[in-house]
């Protein structure tokens, strides 16, 4: 961390977006994929469901909707393994992601089935979805979520920061959080579309990174902008040109909007593209809803079978 202090405003003055470039560049990820991707596809879709945080955050979530989720992560665990591309291997979401509230009821459900209790339960917190709250408020919302079960915590950044070009203040309000939530991991929501511009987004990425988030995620899924290309190209460069000045790697992970089979496979492109496949294990996909999920599996003639045979269709 000291070599982040020693460099933390030079950093930060050195980092000048084209946004002209960016919004051009973007649009190839936006493209069709190509033959090469659609012989691959059973094997990226498997990998696109491991790699989604299950979620539900809405206002009007009740214990039922939270555990008709865990109900769906569960019928994922058992009927994937039937795929006849791996009779054994087990697939899995790669969190279950709600509010605070939610977490205590979910850890006691998972705790209660054998395969399932080692699924990461992930809280959004500090004061999800503005993040207009004061830092007290924050620390004890993560607090109740650790001390209920969550293993990660996804929190929001205070917007009129960046806005405001207080970076600073970003990175001590980070720091705090980080320290909080000690050894679950730390996703830091950017809300990306409410940051102002590209460059802003470019250094609230760093500042995030320096302050010790494990991941960055592009959006809480309820700004009126949320994961889209052009973000997500800014939040990767950022990722690489931390990990070439520290050594560090930190995951990425967009959400909001992620609806299908395509939208997922795309994002997964830029990854393999931008950052390369290493940083597969460090890369999430935040969707909202088992439907979200289901449309991910379904959207592919390959999986449609499974999905329809009557056997399934039982359990939906
Ligand atoms: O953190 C995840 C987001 O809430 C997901 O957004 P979404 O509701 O558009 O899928």
């Amino acid at each position: 961390m000291e070599h982040t202090e020693q460099y933390f405003q030079e950093w930060i003055d050195e980092v000048h977006v084209n946004e002209c470039s960016v919004m051009n560049h973007a649009k190839d990820f936006d493209k069709p994929l190509n033959k090469a991707w659609k012989s691959l596809e059973t094997l990226f879709l498997l990998k696109a469901l491991a790699l989604v945080d299950a979620t539900t955050l809405t206002g009007d979530d009740t214990i039922t909707n939270v555990s008709s989720l865990v109900n769906k992560v569960i019928i994922f665990k058992y009927y994937l393994p039937e795929f006849k591309c791996d009779s054994t291997k087990t697939v899995r979401v790669a969190a279950i992601c709600v509010y605070p509230s939610f977490v205590k009821e979910v850890h006691l459900t998972f705790q209660l089935i054998d395969d399932l209790h080692f699924i990461p339960i992930a809280a959004v917190a500090a004061g999800f979805p503005s993040g207009l709250y004061d830092i007290d408020s924050k620390i004890k919302e993560i607090s109740f979520a650790l001390a209920s079960g969550a293993t990660e915590i996804d929190i929001v950044i205070s917007r009129y920061l960046v806005i405001g070009h207080r970076w600073r203040e970003l990175y001590e309000e980070i720091r705090t959080l980080k320290h909080t939530c000690g050894k679950a991991k730390m996703k830091t929501i950017l809300s990306v579309g409410e940051c102002g511009s590209l460059e802003n987004i470019y250094k609230a990425s760093l500042v995030a990174m320096m302050a010790g988030s494990d991941y960055i995620k592009t959006s809480t899924g309820q700004e009126k902008i949320n994961a889209t290309f052009p973000f997500g190209l800014v939040m990767c460069r950022a990722i690489n040109n931390f990990y070439i000045k520290t050594n560090k790697k930190v995951g990425f992970k967009p959400a909001g909007g992620i609806r299908t089979a395509n939208d997922a496979l795309k994002w997964i492109r830029l990854i393999l593209i931008e950052l390369g496949p290493d940083w597969l294990s460090l890369f999430r996909i935040g969707a909202s809803g088992v439907l979200s999920i289901v449309c991910i599996v379904k959207n592919y003639e390959n999986f449609v079978s499974v999905l329809s045979s009557p056997q399934h269709l039982s359990h939906k």
